[in-house]
């Protein structure tokens, strides 16, 4: 943990209006964050995404992958896969980022940007299995990176910057009302990983 993290209020609410986002900091030593950091990066079954834009299938350079309590099916971008078995460390930061923020979860996306250039476009997260309103934990490491909030309607912007080992936590009607990015940028060129934690609700 550096110097700040025990300035930082968790309690926190960084969006003006209609939704909930709580910014921990780094949750873990720096030591036990880069140790987990290398275990992902080696033990995670990585995968190129593939999005359909504009009618045509792409591969994404940034990779990802799919881990839940069940083999839950995950719909998104006309494209399913099927959840993986938790692995150790996965249970791991599962019941940490738990603690840490009081809630549950069933299910974990992970996403691996190589470099600063890869990055994730303005979205919500609110894809019909998941369940409506709950909570997201969102866990990196590695490079620190800026994710941004817009709102919908109004366009009101919050920015915040993503340190290694730090959780992020959405809440409320954040996914109704507020759309997140991960912003491309040219001046970073290590490795970040990033984790969400969900809770998938099987209809
Ligand atoms: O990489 C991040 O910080 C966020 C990823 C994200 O928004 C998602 O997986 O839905
Ligand atoms: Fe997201």
């Amino acid at each position: 943990m550096d110097l700040f993290s025990s300035q930082i209020d968790p309690n926190k609410n960084w969006l003006p209006f209609d939704g909930t986002v709580n910014y921990h900091g780094s949750i873990m030593d720096f030591d036990v964050a880069n140790s987990f950091y290398e275990k992902l990066l080696h033990n995670i079954a990585w995968k190129n995404d593939v999005a359909i834009i504009y009618g045509k299938r792409i591969e994404t350079k940034r990779k990802v992958a799919w881990y839940g309590d069940q083999p839950f099916e995950y719909t998104y971008s006309k494209n399913t896969k099927k959840a993986l078995p938790w692995t150790k460390e996965l249970l791991e930061l599962k019941q940490l980022v738990e603690r840490s923020s009081g809630e549950t979860y069933n299910s974990c996306l992970l996403n691996l940007y190589h470099t600063g250039e890869e990055g994730m476009a303005w979205h919500s997260d609110a894809e019909k299995d998941l369940k409506k309103d709950d909570a997201i934990g969102s866990l990196s490491f590695g490079a620190e990176r800026k994710f941004s909030f817009k709102h919908k309607k109004t366009k009101d912007k919050v920015n915040l910057l993503l340190e290694h080992g730090s959780l992020l936590v959405m809440k409320g009607s954040t996914q109704t009302h507020w759309l997140h990015r991960l912003p491309p940028t040219k001046v970073i060129h290590k490795p970040r990983i990033n984790l969400t934690f969900r809770t998938i609700e099987l209809s």
